[in-house]
């Protein structure tokens, strides 16, 4: 279970602040001179008032100098605050620049398996939105919470100057004001836990509308699609109402105990004035001092019920923050050619069992088909490859070294994977290609891209390999982006080369050609290529058909269809499939033709 953000989201923004100690500790010491001079007026006032009840000779000469020191302390306390802020501003940009490098830097040595565990869209909120509410922390709140707390302080310190006694009556409030809110706001905690987590389910129900909506339009929904917003919707509208019943009267009469020391304090100033042991300036001046001395708590408070979502998101940077970069370790000297080898791998998604004891072996230089039905484990296999995963048991070896005991680099550097999802950085084509090859020759890109069958969409980009893809470039169809990322794979001069359902928007010509590419420019590299159907790789030297979780057949294509039902019934599919074409009849008419 995770920890409520209270208990930790303290100490992984005091490290943050501590990067800035300094700068920040001169912070809150200008805090602390402003708002001495913020109550220094007070104290003119109070020697004004005693000038005039006691009817000072010198009085207009008196009110002229407390007039110029009160400018004084007027203009000391703008400057003062001025620098505060200053300084603390300096120290949170400091410190949110300081906190986005350790965070990017902390990621780019993430292991893949970590990051393949932690969407994208999480990270980012890391990065980007949790990082920017510490600065609002740092720059405002710790010179106006600091000033908040001092305050009352020096003003107890200032009011027992004056008199104990009515020191003590103005702070009488401050238990009962305590209990109040402890009686109100008890057992609101848990509901305040209910709320962020209504909030959340709220925020993924409204994402999850606005996302699906154009398909929901297309498919003609009405409205009662939409209810599981409109009862998110409901949870928290009720939430929110029993939420404040509880917590507004609290509130209000915590505030109003906060406000409510002139009370206590007349009439024990009235008795001790009666009684001749304190002046009529003093009681004046107590009641003026002390009818708004615990108002600034109040903005304590508030910071302390606002921070609890600052902090639940400073709690999601400390896993960021912890992550220890992956083991150099010794580098390992693979010669080629490689054997790549799944020894008894097994791989689960929480109980669930998605790989079971898989043994396979692919030679160097070997083109191996691995088939099977939607949902069997096949990308998974590939994903394995890719260090997006890991193993939950067994070992998978090349030339006899586990892939785990490799560094990222050095599992690049052996095998490339084109996967189902392809991503295309912001830039050009070339930038694109070159990503894991970035010395690869103007031939060798050719002959890569040649080998993906993307020559024809090379020559209709506007500017062939300098086009610009991604966000601000041209957009690529799916098809499309596959022909690169293939391109890229074989680019990325690894012996082996995991294509994973990368040739599924070829047509079947297409797909012959390109694996009879494969084998005339990369004769050495050993492929990896995970498919719905077999067309085209009847010379595969090994065809694996993987059935939930588990290998069911694995041989050549003639073995296979004398001995596997699963490959004869796909293949009897293909060739049925393959003698229909789409084609132009001599008389002109476009139609289905049965060759
Ligand atoms: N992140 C995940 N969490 C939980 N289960 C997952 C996750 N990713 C995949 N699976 C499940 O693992 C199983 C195997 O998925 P995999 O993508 O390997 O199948 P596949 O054979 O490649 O399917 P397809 O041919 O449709 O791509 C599927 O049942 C899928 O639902």
């Amino acid at each position: 279970m995770e920890k409520s953000a209270e208990g930790t989201g303290w100490p992984t923004l005091l490290k943050l602040a501590g990067a800035q100690k300094g700068q920040l500790f001169f912070a809150l010491l200008l805090t602390a001179l402003a708002v001495i001079c913020e109550l220094l007026p007070y104290w003119i006032l109070f020697q004004a008032i005693d000038a005039i009840l006691n009817q000072a000779a010198d009085l207009p000469q008196q009110f002229l100098s407390l007039a110029g020191w009160l400018a004084v302390a007027l203009v000391l306390k703008t400057v003062l605050y001025g620098l505060a802020y200053f300084f603390s501003h300096q120290a949170a940009f400091k410190i949110l620049a300081g906190t986005r490098k350790q965070l990017v830097s902390q990621l780019a040595n993430a292991p893949l398996a970590w990051l393949q565990k932690n969407p994208s869209g999480r990270l980012k909120q890391s990065v980007l939105q949790d990082v920017e509410n510490v600065e609002m922390v740092i720059s405002h709140h710790s010179v106006e919470v600091f000033a908040a707390l001092l305050s009352p302080l020096l003003v107890t310190v200032f009011l027992f100057w004056i008199d104990w006694r009515l020191a003590l009556a103005a702070l009488a409030v401050v238990p009962l004001a305590i209990l109040a809110s402890t009686l109100f706001m008890r057992d609101t905690s848990a509901q305040y836990e209910q709320h962020n987590k209504t909030a959340a389910g709220l925020s993924s129900a409204t994402v999850e509308y606005l996302r699906n909506m154009p398909v929901m339009k297309m498919f003609r929904q009405d409205s009662s699609t939409f209810q599981v917003m409109r009862y998110r919707l409901a949870c928290y509208y009720d939430l929110i109402t029993d939420l404040t019943q509880k917590t507004v009267p609290g509130w209000a009469l915590f505030t109003s105990l906060l406000g409510a020391n002139v009370l206590f304090i007349l009439p024990v100033g009235i008795g001790l004035y009666n009684a001749s042991e304190v002046t009529l300036s003093q009681i004046i001046m107590v009641v003026i001092l002390g009818s708004g001395m615990l108002k600034p708590l109040l903005k304590v408070s508030r910071f302390f019920m606002e921070i609890n979502e600052v902090l639940a998101g400073i709690q999601h940077l400390q896993p960021i923050l912890d992550l220890t970069p992956e083991q150099a370790g010794q580098p390992v000297d693979i010669q080629q050619p490689v054997t790549l080898i799944f020894e008894r791998v097994s791989f689960r998604y929480g109980l669930r069992s998605i790989l079971k004891e898989i043994d396979l072996t692919f030679v160097a230089g070997s083109h191996t088909v691995i088939l099977g039905p939607s949902g069997a484990g096949k990308s998974t296999l590939a994903q394995l490859l890719g260090g997006l995963l890991l193993p939950n048991s067994g070992r998978i070896l090349i030339n006899g070294t586990s892939l785990s005991t490799l560094s990222q680099q050095q599992r690049a550097a052996l095998i490339a994977v084109a996967s189902q999802e392809v991503f295309l950085f912001k830039g050009s084509i070339i930038d694109n290609l070159r990503l894991g090859s970035p010395h690869a020759s103007k031939t060798e890109i050719a002959t890569a891209i040649g080998a993906a069958q993307a020559e024809t969409l090379i020559a209709s980009l506007p500017d062939g390999y300098d086009t610009l893809v991604a966000e601000q470039g041209i957009r690529l169809s799916g098809g499309e982006r596959q022909r690169i990322a293939i391109a890229r794979a074989l680019l990325a001069d690894t012996p082996i080369v995991v294509l994973d359902e990368a040739t599924a928007s070829l047509d079947n010509q297409t797909q012959r050609a390109f694996y009879q590419g494969l084998k005339t420019h990369y004769p050495d590299k050993t492929f990896l290529i995970i498919a719905h159907r077999s067309q085209g790789r009847e010379d595969a030297d090994q065809i694996v058909i993987i059935e939930q979780g588990e290998i069911q057949a694995c041989g050549t294509h003639s073995t296979l269809l004398q001995s596997n039902a699963y490959y004869q019934q796909q293949w009897q599919w293909q060739q049925n499939t393959e003698s229909w074409s789409i084609g132009v009849p001599v008389n002109g008419s476009s139609g289905a033709q049965y060759g």
